[in-house]
């Protein structure tokens, strides 16, 4: 196995295919099964040392030559290897493989690669699908940019709360988690597909999706249209959210407190004196003002047999 700080390939073996790491994901039980999964499959191994890393190591993947990045962990570490992608200017170069061994595993889930084995055979099959890439001040982000609710939430809500309801699941489990919760005062200008869009007030809260939708039936978005699905919800009672959530799901009708459009790009401003919170798949920041918009298909993907056949 290759220490996280390693360079570029001794030239004694050929280094197309790297796998990122993160040994600390999900329960941590994952490092010898995978190291084993990845010499079968030709992966030679980098190992996180530390948050932030796997954006260093994903940085240099396309000027040591390697073409396919596969990424061991769950979203956060993901996130980070396209950070890492992105500000090397190797998208063209390097297609993602991810292997799901996080807590939540969303975007792994939402490419039909929901095991590990299932992503080393995504890898070797081969086949890649272009997804649109979120971009928030200039950072990637690949299922979701969400404000006004607690990181927790930002995970997924349980498969029987979606089941049941839906989507907006994540909305009703945000607040089941929420131990106090302020609001979100905020002014959105969006171009959306029929023009421009403007809201302001106070919202409950704001998903921007790209892997991940908000609202809608179960199934995960395809990514692939170049649009940002943008949902707010207004602050109003726990209950109302939850029978409106059921009316989308079950009757399919507009409800008078969740917006939902399609954007191309967006600002978001904060109203009150502090910024806003927000998590870029599951990782925190904050803003002021934020402008979110997309790269359409600018990551190459590798897709589970059920993602590919489905788009
Ligand atoms: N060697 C390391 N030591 C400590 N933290 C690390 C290390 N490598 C990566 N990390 C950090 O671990 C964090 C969590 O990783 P990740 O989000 O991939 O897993 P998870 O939280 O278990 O899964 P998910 O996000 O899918 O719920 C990331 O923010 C990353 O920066």
């Amino acid at each position: 196995m290759t220490s996280g700080d390693a360079g570029s390939t001794d030239g004694t073996t050929e280094d197309t295919r790297r796998l990122i790491l993160n040994p600390t994901s999900g329960d941590g039980d994952h490092v010898e099964r995978v190291s084993r999964l990845a010499a079968t499959h030709g992966f030679r191994i980098v190992e996180t040392e530390r948050a932030g890393h796997a954006i260093d190591l994903a940085a240099r993947t396309a000027a040591d030559g390697v073409d396919l990045l596969a990424v061991c962990g769950g979203d956060g570490t993901v996130h980070e290897a396209v950070q890492g992608l992105v500000a090397a200017d190797a998208l063209e170069d390097v297609a993602l493989c991810i292997i799901p061994a996080g807590t939540a595993n969303i975007a792994a889930s939402a490419l039909g690669i929901e095991h590990l084995r299932d992503g080393f055979a995504a890898a070797d099959r081969g086949e890649t699908k272009r997804i649109d890439l979120g971009m928030a001040d200039g950072e990637p982000f690949v299922l979701s940019a969400i404000a006004g609710l607690p990181a927790a939430a930002s995970t997924a809500a349980s498969g029987g709360l979606k089941e049941r309801v839906g989507t907006l699941a994540f909305v009703i489990e945000g607040l089941r988690t929420a131990r106090e919760f302020d609001g979100l005062e905020v002014a959105v200008d969006a171009v959306a597909g029929d023009g421009e869009y403007a809201w302001q007030g106070e919202a409950l809260c704001l998903g921007i999706g790209t892997l991940r939708r908000f609202t809608g039936e179960n199934e995960p978005s395809n990514a692939r249209n170049g649009r940002l699905e943008v949902t707010i919800v207004d602050r109003v009672p726990p209950t109302d959210v939850i029978t409106e959530a059921v009316e989308r799901r079950f009757l399919s009708r507009e409800t008078p407190h969740v917006t939902t459009i399609e954007a191309s790009q967006l600002e978001v401003v904060a109203l009150k004196d502090e910024p806003v919170r927000f998590s870029l798949d599951g990782e925190r920041r904050e803003y002021e003002t934020v402008e979110i918009g997309v790269r359409p298909r600018a990551l190459r993907v590798c897709v589970g047999e059920e993602y590919g056949s489905r788009t």
